[in-house]
């Protein structure tokens, strides 16, 4: 993707409604980061590809669900970004953020609040979190792949979807998982990244 992506309703697709919110989290998100280190100050300045759009993508690679759960969320990507494009598309889906750091987690709070977004964040290991019993569960830039089939394992209903963007190596990742994991995985090509893809990963269980 290009430094010359230029945000507006039309280019991502959104209502103005829904984009008037991602500018609303935008604007904190770079009030916050001059404080604590939530994305890195190369990203910041293309925050709406690298971050937003990235995340956006990641919204549409499904229709219906009742619960998605979000883990390492950070700055809130991608799992925030969905919960707010959410607010218009599917009112009555859920979200819940895992993020372990105190500090961001009062930020995914703070933009919560001031989105509307019907989004909860726990503020615990992965680990030790209850099992969530997500529909839909996403992480961006947590682990390899092999450990967040062990998150879904956990953290994912029977029937759920996972959704994981990865980086170049995402085909290594994929035979080391295949080791220890049976899963199946369709590998969707990313819009802002040429190397990256969506892995949209179904029927996790210990192989
Ligand atoms: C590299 S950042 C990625 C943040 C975000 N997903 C993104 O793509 O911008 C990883 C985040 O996961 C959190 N994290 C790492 N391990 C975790 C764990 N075991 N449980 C909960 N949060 C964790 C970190 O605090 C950090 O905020």
């Amino acid at each position: 993707m290009t430094t010359s992506f230029t945000a507006t309703p039309d280019s991502l697709s959104v209502s103005r409604e829904t984009f008037d919110r991602l500018r609303l989290y935008v604007d904190l998100l770079k009030k916050w980061n001059a404080r604590i280190n939530l994305v890195s100050r190369k990203t910041l300045a293309e925050v709406w590809s690298r971050h937003i759009l990235d995340s956006v993508q990641v919204f549409r690679q499904v229709n219906e669900f009742d619960h998605w759960a979000d883990l390492g969320s950070g700055g809130g990507f991608p799992g925030l970004v969905c919960a707010v494009m959410s607010i218009e598309i599917q009112p009555q889906a859920r979200f819940t953020l895992v993020e372990s750091d105190q500090r961001k987690s009062a930020f995914l709070r703070t933009v919560i609040r001031e989105t509307g977004a019907n989004c909860s964040v726990i503020s615990k290991r992965i680990e030790m979190a209850d099992p969530l019993k997500a529909d839909v569960l996403s992480a961006r830039a947590l682990a390899d792949l092999t450990t967040l089939l062990s998150f879904c394992d956990r953290h994912l209903q029977k029937n759920g979807v996972a959704l994981f963007p990865k980086g170049a190596i995402w085909k290594k990742e994929l035979e080391d998982a295949q080791r220890e994991w049976k899963f199946d995985a369709e590998p969707i090509k990313s819009l802002t990244e040429p190397q990256a893809v969506i892995l949209k990963i179904k029927g996790v269980s210990r192989g």
